[in-house]
């Protein structure tokens, strides 16, 4: 990757300043904190090297691909499973971006969808991807009236939270409405953590959700989908360090 990466660092430095780069994440990379970056040029801020650039990149693939990938085809499981969602999705996607199919999609649209962050807040809680995070305690501390000492290893098991019906009514129901601040569903603190918590936290999360919710978006405003099969009736899934989700048919039909 490294030969890709110098490769495309110099063709960047013999292009004319009015040359566009491209909007990849490469190009953006190797342009941040330099005269092209088209954010604004930080002259405090030094551009990165071939090697963080290298680094990020791997960062993204092995931490945002198949994260993302198998967060949306368990979020359009559960959506092809409530049709009852799907339609007040449908109403929100109208609402905010009208009837024309063709409309492109931006953030500012993304943050007035309310239920569609609801549905994927409840997605995300009803099929935890990362069910366990690790982590070492750094000093002698007491949780949940348990005595730690310094550098115990333990697990905060999100699934288990995420389906304790001690904080959530019905938990094994998929009912994105308990996200909504009209029912004034009080969520506690720490009980909703498909991101993980603390220093630690997820830091693709807002990259994550903006590409789920705009490719639900993309899908459900033009296509009908269903679920095809038997095999399909549950999603075949597999636990590596993620839950995968192996087998699962839709057919997908554009409404119009
Ligand atoms: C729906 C998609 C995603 C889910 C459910 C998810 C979930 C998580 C979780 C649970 C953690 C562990 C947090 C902790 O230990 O407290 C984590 C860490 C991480 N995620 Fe994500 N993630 C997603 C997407 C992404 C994306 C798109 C990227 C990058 C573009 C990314 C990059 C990372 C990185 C680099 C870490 C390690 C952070 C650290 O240890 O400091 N993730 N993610």
């Amino acid at each position: 990757m490294l030969d890709v990466i110098i490769k495309r660092r110099k063709e960047i430095d013999n292009m004319q300043s009015d040359e566009m780069i491209g909007s990849n994440l490469l190009d953006i990379l190797l342009t941040l904190h330099t005269p092209r970056d088209p954010s604004g040029y930080d002259e405090s801020e030094p551009p990165l090297t071939d090697q963080e650039i290298c680094a990020i990149i791997t960062e993204v693939s092995i931490a945002g691909i198949d994260t993302t990938g198998n967060t949306f085809c368990f979020a359009v499981w559960l959506l092809v499973k409530h049709p009852k969602v799907i339609a007040r999705f449908r109403e929100e996607i109208s609402e905010i971006l009208g009837e024309d199919i063709s409309r492109q999609i931006t953030y500012e649209d993304l943050e007035k969808f309310t239920y569609l962050d609801a549905i994927m807040k409840e997605s995300t809680r009803v099929i935890t991807l990362t069910p366990i995070s690790p982590r070492n305690s750094t000093q002698e501390s007491i949780i949940g009236g348990k005595h730690l000492e310094a550098n115990t290893k333990f697990l905060i098991l999100h699934e288990l939270i995420h389906k304790s019906p001690e904080f959530w009514e019905n938990p094994d129901d998929f009912i994105p409405e308990r996200f909504l601040k009209e029912t004034n569903n009080e969520i506690a603190k720490n009980t909703f953590i498909p991101f993980g918590g603390g220093t630690r936290m997820c830091p693709g999360r807002y990259m994550a959700m903006a590409e789920l919710k705009t490719l639900l978006i993309l899908l459900f405003r033009k296509y009908d989908v269903e679920l095809v099969d038997n095999v399909s009736k549950e999603p075949k899934i597999q636990f590596t360090s993620v839950y995968e989700c192996t087998e699962m048919k839709v057919l997908v039909r554009p409404k119009y």
